[in-house]
């Protein structure tokens, strides 16, 4: 687990102070994916590189599995750091040494001893799935390539949590999936803790179970992924959810409508289909989408559909309750003309 207690990081500049993070609190479970999105400069990295120390926070507090590691010095925290490990958007690979010898590199930082270096390079790099590519230099590797040699290393010893600082965001859309991917079963079966930051909602969708959203150095909102997708609070989070789920339909269709348009949002298994066409039987109204799509995040559907209805207002009314009743949740848009 990783508590996160009133932190702070501030810059020194040859301008004055520069505030990174402002007074964050954030609790992270051990076992979950935990993503933190928010805009170029939010203040992402700087809090991330608080969680290893690789930045050493102003104020507050850092623990990781019950670790005060604002605590440690030297050698403890470089002890302590072993098991935090750490990918990056720019994978950090030696250029001048193989894939296993860049592998076995974080082992010798950690004093494995020397016959134990090949069987566990070897073992990282069957997890990873690039055996093949063993005594391969990084220039021959493809980016998707890179960033599972820097997945290998991170997990050379074995660590209990995962830092992922954009690690997708230099990947073509199929790489960045099979990545998110390889760091969801690795979560799983090695059920390593894994915090991500990116600016990428898709990211968030496919692979972390909670997630905060940050902006200027605070958190603006945290949650569970799914409640937050159908259900977003701050206006940031609701722009950032826009580039997943947008209800952006163009002003001269709305200005044909003349009925009452609502957005109808179907949670987990309702098949909001069905409960639509229900409601157009059974209450004497026509139903006319304008917009709609089913988004899985992590396998669970979130169903999300504006549409008009036009009908006599009371029949319209009741079909909204009826519709609310199997489970939608309805907000009436515009009331119609
Ligand atoms: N080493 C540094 N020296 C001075 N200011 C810094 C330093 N690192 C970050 N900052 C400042 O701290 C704030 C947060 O930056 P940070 O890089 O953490 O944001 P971010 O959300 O990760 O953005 P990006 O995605 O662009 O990296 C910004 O105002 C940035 O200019």
């Amino acid at each position: 687990m990783i508590r996160i207690n009133d932190l702070s990081k501030e810059y020194e500049t040859k301008k004055g102070s520069v505030i990174g993070v402002d007074r964050v609190n954030l609790t992270i479970n051990e076992g979950e994916v935990f993503g933190i999105v928010g805009y170029s400069g939010a203040g992402k990295s700087s809090l991330l590189r608080c969680i290893n120390l690789l930045e050493r926070p102003t104020s507050g507090k850092i623990e990781v599995n019950g670790l005060d590691l604002t605590k440690l010095r030297g050698e403890q925290l470089r002890k302590a750091r072993l098991k935090i490990g750490m990918i990056f958007q720019h994978f950090y690979l030696i250029s001048q040494k193989t894939v296993a010898e860049n592998i076995a590199f974080a082992l010798k930082a950690a004093d494995t001893p020397k016959e134990k270096i090949a069987t566990r390079v070897l073992e990282l790099l069957e997890m990873v799935g690039l055996t093949d590519k063993k005594d391969v230099y990084p220039a021959q590797l493809s980016g998707g390539q890179k960033q599972r040699v820097g997945i290998a290393r991170a997990l050379a010893n074995n660590p209990s949590v995962l830092l992922c600082d954009e690690a997708t965001s230099a990947l073509d859309p199929n790489t960045t999936l099979s990545i998110l991917r390889l760091l969801k079963k690795i979560n799983r079966e090695l059920n390593i803790t894994i915090v991500l930051i990116t600016h990428e909602m898709n990211v968030v969708k496919e692979i972390c179970d909670r997630m905060a959203v940050m902006q200027d150095g605070r958190v603006v909102e945290e949650g569970m992924v799914y409640d937050i997708f159908s259900n977003p609070q701050a206006d940031l989070t609701k722009e950032f959810i826009s580039s997943v789920v947008s209800f952006e339909v163009p002003q001269s269709i709305l200005d044909q409508v003349t009925g009452r348009i609502v957005k109808v949002l179907f949670k987990g298994n309702v098949a909001g289909e069905g409960v639509i066409s229900d409601m157009v039987q059974n209450f004497d109204v026509r139903g006319n989408f304008l917009h709609g799509s089913i988004e899985y995040i992590q396998e669970v559907p979130l169903g999300l559909f504006l549409m008009e209805i036009q009908g006599q207002p009371e029949n319209i009314t009741r079909a909204i309750t009826y519709m609310e009743g199997r489970g939608a949740q309805v907000e009436v848009v515009r009331s119609g003309h």
